[in-house]
Formats: structure tokens, sequence, C-alpha cells
């Protein structure tokens, strides 16, 4: 890290074989200094090309791009004073340059894919190589979290900051890490440099849908995890459980990846037997390889069982002993915003945050919590602005059809007008169903009235933001936060703190 590196060493070849001393790596223009490689990315709004002249005057080395892009800045580049790499697939050519330039990652490395549950998966597969005393961390949409902790813009970063993050992460004496694959991620080659041992799927259901042309586009987004990225020597992970797992199953066996099937299904190599659920949490019994486990999780929410499996699977990949495996868990904790106990009204009503934010997860939360309440669940609900608009009517669904009570508010409208994504969301509740359901298009007041609604054995789970921390309104970020305020609406309620 910090030395020149030779194109070669990058490995990228110019056209007419000329080398480049490079001093580092940009696919921002404007972040481009003398000696930079830059990499002109087609993009969804503009092909990264249009911006090779201001590369080259801020002093670039070398340009990579793609055919279009070598097509688009012929001028700048037919008088340029610098080495040209044209590379078919230019994304995943910076996903290598980019590994090469860092050159260093934990030694032990699991990446998780699927629509919900990465962050969850990724998070326990940390804690449990920490309760086996490993320097581990996660990596995904809550940042770097564990023995190295940086923020992180991105799921999954672009890969000139992932590699930046490993070699640091590595560089503190991390020795494994557990990151996120989002489908944005992989469609964008953005995590092929890494060197993965092994990798997991949780499950496919709707999302994203604004980005991937259809479902079968944003299955092979996520295929290409297990197609593409994990080695032929690594081994997947796969909850067979879903509709899509045998299929995902099938892409790692085709390319001769060794399979841990996971689920409750009969004949999963990981099996989970049963599931006992008490105030606190749940029993497990599971069966790997002829033997039995029953393990405490001190976890709410059925689903954070199928993730544990997913987990479990990925650290016995990784060498380590079942037996020692299944012993971490009842250390486990919540993952933060993932079914989160926020906070609790004086008459003993819960208030719980998630990050609920498709229609499966709403659903599967509010089932979730289902046995653990007495009386009525209430649901806080919305959908984000500039993001798939078909899957709002369908989380209005989920929620109207798994909750007694449904209040639709606001969630990070960003460019778009607030009141017409609460539309779109109301419009998926049936006629039927509308008297048990407010519209409070202001976050705040809505939590306030949720909460105000709970009486004695009911619970309200606030979807949507978990761990987050803003209200993304046009190009302003509001501080915002659930959990702060689901606690100060009980105290302004119940006349203390929650
Ligand atoms: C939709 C999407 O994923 N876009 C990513 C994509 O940008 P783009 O194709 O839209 O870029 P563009 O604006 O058309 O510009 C094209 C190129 O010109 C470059 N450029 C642009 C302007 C300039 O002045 N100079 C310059 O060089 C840009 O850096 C880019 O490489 O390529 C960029 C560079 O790699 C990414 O930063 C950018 O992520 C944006 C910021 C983003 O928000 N992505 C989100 C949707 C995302 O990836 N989310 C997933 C999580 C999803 C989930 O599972 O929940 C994630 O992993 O975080
Ligand atoms: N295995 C699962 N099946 C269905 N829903 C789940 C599962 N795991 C988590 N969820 C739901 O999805 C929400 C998000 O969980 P998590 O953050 O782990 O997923 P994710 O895939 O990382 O999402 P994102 O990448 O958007 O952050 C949870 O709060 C919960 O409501
Ligand atoms: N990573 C997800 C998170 C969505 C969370 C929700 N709060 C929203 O803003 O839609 C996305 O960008 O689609």
């Amino acid at each position: 890290m910090g030395q020149a590196k030779s194109l070669a060493q990058l490995g990228l070849t110019a056209k007419s074989g000329r080398d480049a001393q490079i001093t580092g790596l940009a696919v921002d223009s404007r972040e481009v200094r003398a000696g930079y490689l830059f990499a002109a990315l087609p993009g969804t709004r503009v092909h990264g090309a249009s911006f090779i002249p201001t590369a080259l005057e801020q002093g670039a080395a070398a340009i990579l791009t793609d055919a279009d892009g070598a097509r688009l800045a012929a001028d700048a580049l037919g008088s340029a004073d610098a080495a040209i790499v044209v590379a078919e697939d230019p994304r995943q050519a910076l996903a290598g340059a980019a590994a090469l330039w860092f050159a260093a990652q934990p030694a032990t490395m699991v990446a998780v894919t699927g629509t919900n549950g990465k962050t969850s998966v990724a998070t326990f597969t940390r804690q449990i190589w920490e309760e086996m005393g490993l320097a581990a961390v996660n990596l995904g949409t809550t940042g770097v979290e564990g023995a190295y902790e940086a923020p992180l813009r991105h799921t999954t970063p672009e890969p000139i900051t992932l590699h930046r993050v490993l070699a640091q992460a590595a560089a503190a004496g991390v020795t494994h890490a557990a990151m996120e694959a989002s489908s944005h991620g992989l469609a964008q080659r953005r995590l092929d440099g890494v060197h993965l041992r092994a990798a997991g799927f949780t499950n496919l259901t709707q999302d994203h849908l604004d980005y991937h042309a259809d479902f079968a586009d944003y299955f092979n987004a996520k295929a290409g995890l297990f197609a593409r990225v994990l080695g032929v020597d690594g081994t997947a992970v796969i909850n067979v459980d879903d509709s899509r797992g045998m299929d995902m199953a099938k892409v790692a066996r085709t390319r001769g990846q060794e399979v841990i099937t996971v689920g409750r299904r009969e004949g999963a190599d990981l099996q989970l037997v049963s599931q006992r659920f008490d105030a606190t949490g749940q029993t497990i019994l599971c069966r790997f390889r002829g033997k039995s486990y029953s393990a405490d999780l001190a976890l709410l929410g059925g689903f954070q069982a199928e993730n544990i499996l997913v987990a479990v699977g990925l650290v016995i990949a990784c060498g380590a002993d079942p037996d020692r495996v299944f012993e971490t868990l009842p250390h486990l904790t919540t993952v933060r915003g993932r079914m989160q106990l926020a906070a609790t009204r004086s008459n003993g009503a819960a208030v719980f945050v998630d990050y609920a934010h498709t229609p499966d997860a709403v659903a599967t939360a509010l089932k979730a919590l289902r046995p653990h309440v007495m009386g009525r669940l209430i649901a806080i609900v919305g959908a984000g602005g500039d993001r798939d608009t078909t899957k709002r009517p369908l989380m209005g669904q989920a929620a109207a059809e798994n909750a007694d009570q449904v209040i639709v508010t606001d969630d990070n409208p960003r460019s778009e007008d607030p009141a017409a994504i609460r539309a779109a969301v109301l419009s998926g509740i049936p006629a039927a169903a509308r008297a048990h359901v407010l519209e409070v298009g202001d976050r705040a007041e809505a939590i306030l009235r949720g909460v105000a609604a709970l009486g004695p054995g009911d619970a309200l789970l606030i979807a949507g933001k978990g761990h987050e921390t803003g209200q993304t309104v046009g190009d302003m970020v509001l501080p915002f936060d659930d959990v702060e305020q689901a606690s100060m609406a009980v105290a302004a309620l119940d006349g203390r703190l929650a």
C-alpha cells in the first residue's frame, strides 16, 4: 500500500503494451491526482468516460475503460500522454486491480447474499468468531464492526474502498471477516477481487426491481456470488427452505463447490429440527452430520434462527469444530435495529425497532412477533423514495395482513413527494382493512401515536429504518433515530424514561 505499482502489477495490460507507474486509483474523476489510474466506468446516468478529459488534466497516468468509453473519449485519449487499458468488463478489471493495489485482506473471509438477513448473518458470523477468541469483523450496511471499526456508505463498497478497509483491518490484526454482498455490489463486480473461503445465501424475495430488469436478473446478480466470486475450492452455504435455494445450490455444485445445505427441510445438512419460543428468545434444536445440538438463543424472531444456521454453516465451512461453534450460540446478541427491543411502556407493552424494508421482511417480522404478543400488534410502516416503486403496495398489504393496526408514515422520501409514496403503500391495503389504518406523514408523530395506542399485552413494530440515524428528505439528512423516538414517546406518555 502507498508505493507506486506498474499496470502489469495491477493485472492490467495497456494498448500497444505500454506500461505506467500508478500512484493511486480513482473511480471518480474528482478524486484523481497526478499518477493515478482513473477507471472510467459505464454508469446508470452517464459514462465515466465523459470525465476522462478532466482526469487527464489532473494528471492521470492511466485510464481504464471499455470499448464504448474509448470511443466516447477518442479525441482526448488520442492526444493524451497516458496508458490506455480497454477492458471488456472494466468494473471487474478494477476489482482485480484494487485487490492487487492494497494487497492484503483478512486471511479468512466469507460473504453472504440474499434479499433479507445479510447484516444479521454477517454480524452473527463475526460474533461466533469473536466468541471463539478470533479477531473478526463484519462489513456491510452497519459499517465495519468488531475488532476494527469504520463507517461505510454502501452495503458492499466499491472495490477501492472495499480493499482499503480490508487492508486496514488486516493491518489492525483482523484475521476473519464476514461481508455482505448486495445485488448492486455483485452486478457491479465490486467484490470480484476478494478471496473467499465460503459464501452464504439466505433468501430471495422482491426488492430492487428499480435497478434489476426483472426477478430473473435479480436472481442472476445474486447467483454471481457462487458462479463467479467464490472459487471452485470454496464452500457454499445455502438456505434450502427458500424457494430459490435449490437453484442456488445447483449453481454452486455446477461450479464444483462443496455445498452445505441449511434449513428446516428434511435432509438439509444442517437442519433446524425444532424451535421453541419464550419471553426473551428461543431454544433451537439442530442436527449436523448425524449429531444433535441444542442452544438457547437470546434472540427474538423465528427468522433469526434461519440466519444463525447460515452463520454456523459459514464458520464450519472455514474449518471450525461444530461442537465449539454451537457452544457460542447462547452468547450471541441482537443485531442493532433488527428486532431490537427499543422501549417498554409502564403497562408492559413493548416497542420493537426492525429494519424490515421489503414486503417479505415486513410479513416475516410481524409474524415473528406474533407468538410473543398477547394483545394487539401495531405496525408502523413506510417505503423509501427513489427505490423500487412496485414493492410499496406489497409492503402495505404485508403490514395489513399481519398486524391488527397499521400506521403508514414516511421513510426516507429522498427526491419524491412523501404523500405519493404513502398513497402507494396505502393502495395495497384492501378497503375492508382500512378502518384499522392511519396515515401520519410525520414519523415522530406516527411513533408517538403508535406508542400511545399500546394497551397491556400489546406490541408495536416500527419497521423500515432499523439502525439508521437520519431521515433523508430531498438532499437533506435530518437526524432521526427510531429507537430514540420510541423511548422519548414512552417518556412523554408515561412520565418516565423507557
Ligand atoms: C445505482 C448504483 O449502484 N450506482 C453506482 C454506480 O454509479 P452510477 O452508475 O449511477 O454512476 P453515474 O452517476 O452514472 O456515473 C458514472 C461514472 O462516472 C463517475 N463520475 C461521475 C461524476 C463525476 O464528476 N466524475 C466521475 O468520474 C462515477 O464515479 C461513475 O463511476 O457506480 C458508482 C461507482 O462505482 C457507485 O458509487 C454508484 O452507487 C450509488 C452511489 C448508490 O447509491 N448505489 C446504491 C443503490 C447501492 O449500491 N446500494 C447497495 C445496497 C442495496 C441493498 O441491498 O439494500 C449497496 O451495496 O450499498
Ligand atoms: N432470514 C430472514 N428472512 C426474512 N426476513 C428477514 C430475515 N432476516 C432478516 N429479515 C428481515 O429483514 C430485515 C433486515 O435484516 P438484515 O439487515 O439482516 O438484512 P439485509 O439483507 O442486510 O438488508 P440490507 O442489505 O438492506 O441492510 C430485518 O430487520 C428483518 O425484518
Ligand atoms: N439498503 C436499502 C435500505 C432501505 C432502507 C429504507 N429505510 C429505505 O430508505 O428505503 C436500500 O437502499 O434500498
